[in-house]
């Protein structure tokens, strides 16, 4: 890849390679677009088969959370880490620690949180080292792991998916098809059982299905099965890429909602949705309850205030049906549609001259 042409061509403002001989820490921190504040995003870590895609996963994924912020309402631009390694073998405490001051050394340009292979004590060990981090355990006005408030808003925007596909935002005995049934899924699915639901699971984890078996009554499927399911509305809360050339035929759903970041293999797939009549709700717009919740931190964090926020997400979703049906455009269009005017009118304001410490007449 070369490297400077592709942050040209996709907006990108800065990367940063972190390297620690001590702690065995090898990270890529990826910083998109700042407009409307420092970049908040999660720090991934992940058995990367080589550096060239540990570094394009750091740059993509930093792309979508400036399109999560955004059009989540927050003033936060969008970022994120990659930190390379097995989270079950390579993790020790001077690894997120290194990792803290490099963060620390940003300045605030990029403030930290979990991803997928990182957790609350990880990010623990991260605030020894810098205060731009998120999603910590300790302390007054923290807020812990995001998943649950990431499932609070999956639902809450799922039932907005089926309001616009139903005509009613009911979910009770509408059969829901849920791939994934991991830390996300596993509180979705208490939400959804609690309305009168009814769900079919997958997981390759055995142990993870069978949990929701006997919690929910859901039925287990195996993986390969799951998207060929009569049912309502699919859920896809595992892996991206899953609706692609071979899995749109399979799909006799209505709805498409569920917390798998990037599930649209290629935006050919999302126009396809579309033209099947099959209700998708944009990945990034319905998933971004945890990036509300921690963001909350920031201020001071307020339960009540965060999770208002995050049943936001409803509004938002309904917005984006109503772009996409005002403009003829598909969803997930009609979501970068919002986030990227949001930047463009926030840029446009903060364009104007203010004095600071460094400007020519600051003496
Ligand atoms: N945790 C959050 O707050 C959050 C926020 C935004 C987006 N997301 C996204 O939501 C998804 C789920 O996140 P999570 O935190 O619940 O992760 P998780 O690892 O706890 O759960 C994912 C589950 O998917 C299962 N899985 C993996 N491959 C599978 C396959 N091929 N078929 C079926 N199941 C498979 C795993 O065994 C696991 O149980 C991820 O894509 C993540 O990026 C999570
Ligand atoms: C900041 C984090 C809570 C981000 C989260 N991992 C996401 O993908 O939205």
């Amino acid at each position: 890849m070369e490297l400077f042409t592709y942050m040209e061509d996709h907006d990108y403002e800065q990367l940063v390679l972190c390297y620690d001989k001590t702690s065995g820490l090898k990270a890529v921190i990826a910083i998109h677009d700042t407009t409307l504040g420092p970049a908040l995003g999660g720090a991934r870590m992940w058995t990367y088969a080589s550096e060239e895609d540990a570094i394009e996963d750091a740059l993509r994924l930093a792309k979508g959370m400036t399109y999560k912020n955004a059009a989540a309402g927050l003033n936060l631009g969008g970022g994120k880490t990659v930190i390379i390694g097995d989270p079950k073998t390579d993790k020790n405490d001077e690894l997120f620690r290194a990792l803290g001051r490099y963060i620390e050394g940003l300045n605030g340009r990029y403030i930290t949180a979990e991803d997928v292979g990182t957790t609350e004590y990880d990010m623990d060990l991260i605030h020894l080292e810098t205060n731009f981090v998120t999603g910590i355990s300790s302390g007054e006005g923290t807020s812990g792991n995001p998943s649950p408030v990431t499932a609070l808003g999956i639902y809450k925007g799922m039932k907005a998916a089926a309001k616009e596909a139903f005509g009613d935002d009911s979910l009770k005995d509408k059969t829901i098809a849920v791939q994934g049934v991991g830390n996300v899924a596993y509180t979705l699915c208490e939400y959804l059982h609690e309305e009168g639901a009814k769900l079919i699971v997958t997981d390759i984890n055995k142990a993870a299905v069978q949990r929701a078996v006997e919690a929910f009554g859901a039925t287990a499927v195996e993986t390969d099965e799951i998207y060929s399911q009569e049912a309502d509305i699919f859920a896809p809360c595992a892996l991206g890429a899953v609706i692609n050339d071979e899995t749109i035929p399979q799909l006799k759903v209505k709805v498409v909602a569920g917390s798998a970041n990037n599930q649209l293999k290629e935006p050919e797939h999302g126009n396809r949705l579309h033209e099947m009549g099959i209700v998708y709700a944009p990945d990034y717009v319905i998933n971004s309850g945890g990036v509300i919740n921690v963001a909350d931190e920031l201020i001071g964090y307020n339960e009540a205030r965060a999770l208002k926020r995050v049943e936001g997400i409803y509004d938002t979703i309904l917005k984006i049906f109503a772009i996409s049906k005002r403009d003829g455009i598909p969803s997930y269009q009609a979501a970068d549609r919002l986030a990227e005017e949001r930047i463009a009118r926030v840029g446009a304001t903060r364009s104007t001259f203010l004095r600071n410490e460094k400007s020519i007449i600051s003496k």
